[in-house]
Order: structure tokens, then sequence, then C-alpha cells
């Protein structure tokens, strides 16, 4: 059973003041009980992937945890509904998305969560983020590091601000 670790998460916003939704974000999990913050990454304009909808803004966060990855998950999940989150169509617009990417070493499979965040490595809106705070860290499924996964994917449409 994993009771503490470090996580590594992503935030992302493309609806309403995108910018103070996800500073806002990183302050509430930041102090939440249980929940260090120990490092965050620069802020990025990135075109949006999926559906035609506006950009995003979108940047990762290191953090030590002294919970689950379930109870990590429901605690982001807690704070997307106070911000406001309206769920609808998959990969459509949202006023804060927090996706859980890594825990530890970890790789978990369940229904409702599944560690890593088995998209990520595929995006460069979370890819280049995450390399800036964390490149050595090595995503376990495909046993490369950040910095190496970054380089596979096209970065074009990510601009830090
Ligand atoms: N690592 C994870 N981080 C966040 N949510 C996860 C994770 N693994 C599984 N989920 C599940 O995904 C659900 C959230 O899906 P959501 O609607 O945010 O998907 P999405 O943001 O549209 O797409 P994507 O997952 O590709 O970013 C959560 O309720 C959660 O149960
Ligand atoms: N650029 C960008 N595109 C997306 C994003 C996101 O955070 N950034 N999130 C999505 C749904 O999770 C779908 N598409």
């Amino acid at each position: 059973m994993n009771t503490h670790g470090l996580c590594a998460i992503a935030l992302g916003s493309n609806l309403g003041n995108s910018r103070n939704t996800v500073a806002a974000a990183l302050k509430s999990l930041s102090a939440t009980p249980h929940i260090t913050l120990i490092a965050q990454s620069s802020w990025y304009q990135t075109a949006a992937v999926g559906p035609p909808q506006p950009d995003y803004i979108n940047g990762c966060a290191v953090l030590q945890v002294q919970m689950t990855p379930q109870l990590m998950l429901e605690t982001l999940l807690d704070i997307e509904a106070q911000f406001g989150r309206i769920r609808r169509e998959r990969w459509g617009p949202r006023s804060l998305d927090l996706d859980l990417l890594l825990y530890n070493n970890l790789i978990l499979e369940t229904p409702t969560l599944q560690i890593p965040h088995p998209r990520m490595r595929d995006r460069a809106f979370v890819l280049v983020p995450l390399a800036e705070i964390a490149p050595t860290w090595i995503e376990p499924v495909s046993g490369k590091a950040i910095a190496q996964l970054v380089e596979a994917v096209d970065c074009s449409g990510v601009v830090r601000i």
C-alpha cells in the first residue's frame, strides 16, 4: 500500500480566466494538508489537442504527498469541482483539468485510476512543462526519462508565457 510519495501532476484550463484558475488551483493544492509543493513549472499557452477549441494554459507541479494514489485523485477531483468544472464532451473545453501523472515509480491500472497517466507520453503540453522540473524522472511504462520523451513529440504548439 502506497501511503506517501512524490507525485507529478498536470494542470490545464481553457475556459474563463485560465491563468488565474491554474494559479489558484495550485495554491489551493499546496495549502491542502498532507501535500507539500516541491516544484512548479512555468505556465505555457498551448494549442488545443482534440476538437477545435481555444488554446489552453498548461503547467505541471511536483508534490510530496502523504496519501494514497486514490486519495490524491479524489483531492484533485475535489479541487476541479471547486473551480467550477462542468464535465461535458471528452477532450472538450474545461475551466480546470487536473491529472495525476506519476506517483513514485508506480504502475497502477484500476477502472478509475491509471498511473502513469496513459496519455502523458504523447502530450507535448504535459511533457514540456514536466521536463522543466523533473527531466530525470523515469516514466515507468516506457522506461524513459521525461527529457527523452519530450524529444519524441512535436512541441511547436507549446509556448512559455
Ligand atoms: N491518472 C489519472 N489522473 C486523473 N484522472 C484519471 C487518471 N486515471 C484515470 N482517471 C479517471 O479519469 C477521469 C477524468 O476524466 P476526464 O474527464 O478528466 O478526462 P479528460 O480530461 O477529458 O481526458 P484525459 O484523461 O485524456 O485528460 C477521472 O474521473 C478519473 O477517474
Ligand atoms: N493543449 C491542450 N489540449 C488539451 C488539453 C490540455 O490540457 N491542453 N486537455 C484535454 C483534455 O484533457 C484535451 N486537449
